[in-house]
């Protein structure tokens, strides 16, 4: 069906050899030139023949001056001029490749570029390239595609061909820009990293620290954090407009702090001790993390250290390296306890030596956990928050589950029974407005499948040319009108029904030939097809391999964190946001979406409230 693609063509010939296929002067032939263009993509090889011509040049320049060896300076205006062929190869190639590209690519919709040269570039510079995707989406329907520099992306969000590539081996994450984050993480990591032997034995590594039995072991702790940040919230009263999303940030942080690495952040705790060293430390480490997703753009003006916001980046990426250097030694001075986060990481092997992860290697990935999990988590809360702070029929109905469980303070039973793991299952109506949030406000809003083929590729009745860039925007198929009834409205009874996540009814968006050879359906009324036939439309977690490795604890943290302070407070949300304009106009995309500036509520206790916990 689709041609198997390798991320690099000089792998797709080591894997021909290993599989005993031929390998051929003209597969190599093919080979070369594949690698030239990948490089040419990539800039690095055209940029090293273009340097080396100049070097050159002015080395033959000045010896010119200096010797009077001719033969000398005619070997190196030899090498001159070869280096400038290459390059001129190189780049007539890659122009070449552009032009054939952009045919293969002229049936497809797409928004004219506004600038020749830079393409679509105001998409990848916007406050929320995730919300004007969606409005193409709606002008140009399920694919189209749209250029930025020299690559084209398409961008495709029909359930069945979304569902698919997210599936597919064939279609891998494209480094050229998960790499962009490494400098910040260390290296390459679970989350940036190609779908090889590595990421492989580093998830199937990690992959039971995340079970149900260890989930609920720190079910105890996340309670405990959010019982704290509760009698906090109290304390300063209902008339302080507190950052509910700098607050549910610092709780993610407890969570992941004491899940992963059973270590204290006092995230939470340190909130009472404004001027101590361990707030500090706290707001040290949020504004970093912070700054790794706002500033995560920086690559882009990386260089320029005259600039203040560019410099207090680097220092932000500094303390970050510190905090994760600190984790790493905490995590070795650890008893050895089975199933952990920490333990299990310690204990996974290179598939390359067959030896334990060097620290070099271990560094990213816990930086990548997170980094990954902390901004998430805590953005999805807040807007949660905020969607019941604007219905509050949908308030009422969490109200009377939480009531049913007792787990409300009432008039006859002032202190409700502690939370506990068992509840989780009970809330119904409290997971269908957190998975309804996370389909309007998806974290990863522009979504994960940013993928390229190094070959032509064919998906389903679409041929995708080499280097194409695949997009699947999840706030965009959550979104848009074709996939969704009512998209814009915020409906949690719509995940009370089974089967919502699925594409529903017989019909399908595109002409039948596009989905040739694509054995997904989106008919949700067989209950007989299994699941993994059924189309997607809803991926706040991703799909497939690289689906989110922590959603049970998110899920969990999330349900645990809302019931404690939804059955504590009501939420309001404070002047100085604007209203819900305001708040839409906060929304900003830096590879996870959250409120630029936070989001200040009042938190207005219920009555009869707890009595503050003494610190
Ligand atoms: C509401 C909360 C969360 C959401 C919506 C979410 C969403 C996602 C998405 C969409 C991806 C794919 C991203 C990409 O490949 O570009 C991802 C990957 C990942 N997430 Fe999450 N995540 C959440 C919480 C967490 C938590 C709590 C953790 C860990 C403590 C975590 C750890 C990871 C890791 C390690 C990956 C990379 C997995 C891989 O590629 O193998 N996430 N997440």
């Amino acid at each position: 069906m689709t041609v198997p693609l390798p991320n690099h063509p000089l792998k797709e010939a080591q894997k021909r050899k290993e599989d005993g296929r031929p390998v051929g002067r003209h597969v190599l032939i093919d080979d070369v030139v594949l690698q030239l263009r990948w490089h040419a993509e990539n800039d690095i090889l055209m940029w090293f023949f273009i340097l080396a011509a100049l070097f050159l040049g002015a080395v033959n320049y000045l010896a010119k001056g200096l010797s009077s060896h001719d033969q000398a300076n005619s070997t190196l205006k030899t090498l001159c001029w070869a280096c400038i062929g290459i390059a001129a190869f190189i780049i007539v190639r890659f122009v070449l490749d552009f032009i054939r590209r952009s045919q293969l690519l002229a049936h497809l919709p797409g928004p004219k570029p506004r600038n020749w040269i830079t393409g679509y570039m105001e998409i990848a510079y916007c406050k929320q390239p995730h919300r004007m995707c969606t409005a193409l989406a709606e002008q140009y329907g399920p694919i189209f595609k749209f250029r930025i520099l020299c690559f084209h992306v398409v961008c495709i969000t029909d359930p069945v061909l979304a569902t698919y590539i997210l599936r597919s081996k064939d279609f891998d994450k494209i480094r050229f820009i998960y790499s962009f984050l490494d400098p910040f993480l260390g290296g390459a990591n679970l989350l940036t990293g190609h779908t090889n032997a590595h990421w492989r034995a580093v998830r199937k590594g990690i992959v039971p620290a995340f079970s149900a039995g260890n989930v609920r072991q720190a079910f105890g702790h996340m309670v405990r954090s959010c019982t704290a940040l509760g009698d906090f919230m109290a304390a300063r009263g209902p008339s302080a407009a507190l950052d509910m999303d700098e607050l549910l940030l610092r709780a993610a942080m407890d969570v992941i702090g004491h899940f992963g690495f059973q270590r204290n952040m006092h995230a939470i705790g340190s909130l009472w001790q404004p001027d101590s060293e361990d707030n500090r430390n706290v707001r040290a480490l949020l504004d970093s993390t912070l700054e790794v997703v706002q500033r995560a753009q920086i690559y882009a003006r990386w260089w320029r250290l005259w600039r203040t916001d560019v410099r207090a980046g680097w220092v932000a990426f500094g303390r970050y390296k510190g905090l994760v250097r600190r984790l790493l030694a905490h995590m070795k001075g650890l008893p050895p306890q089975g199933g952990s986060f920490a333990d299990l990481l310690l204990r996974t092997k290179d598939p390359k030596t067959g030896r334990l992860l060097k620290d070099v290697q271990l560094r990213p990935e816990i930086a990548a956990l997170f980094f990954a999990g902390i901004d998430t988590t805590g953005h999805t809360g807040t807007f949660c928050l905020y969607t019941v702070s604007q219905h509050p029929k949908a308030e009422a109905k969490i109200v009377a589950e939480l009531q049913r469980l007792g787990l409300m303070p009432t008039a006859e039973q002032p202190q409700p029974r502690d939370l506990e793991y068992a509840d989780m299952s009970e809330l119904p109506y409290l997971q269908a407005v957190i998975k309804e949030t996370l389909r309007m406000y998806p974290p990863v809003g522009i979504g994960q499948a940013k993928v390229c083929a190094a070959r032509d590729t064919r998906l389903g009745g679409l041929l995708l040319p080499a280097g194409t860039l695949i997009a699947t925007p999840h706030h965009t198929i959550h979104n848009v009108s074709f996939n969704w009834d009512t998209p814009q409205e915020f409906l949690p009874e719509r995940w009370l029904r089974s089967g919502t996540e699925y594409a529903i009814g017989e019909k399908l968006l595109l002409p039948k030939q596009w989905y040739q050879d694509i054995h997904l359906n989106t008919d949700s009324m067989d209950p007989l097809e299994g699941n993994s036939r059924r189309a997607k439309r809803y991926f706040p977690f991703a799909e497939g391999a690289r689906s989110c490795v922590g959603q049970s604890l998110a899920m969990t943290s999330l349900l645990a964190t809302l019931a404690l302070l939804l059955s504590r407070f009501s939420f309001r949300l404070a002047d100085q946001m604007g209203g819900p304009e305001g708040v839409l106009d906060s929304e900003r995309y830096a590879l996870v979406t959250g409120p630029e500036g936070g989001m200040h509520m009042h938190a207005i206790p219920r009555q009869p409230h707890r009595e503050p916990m003494q610190q």
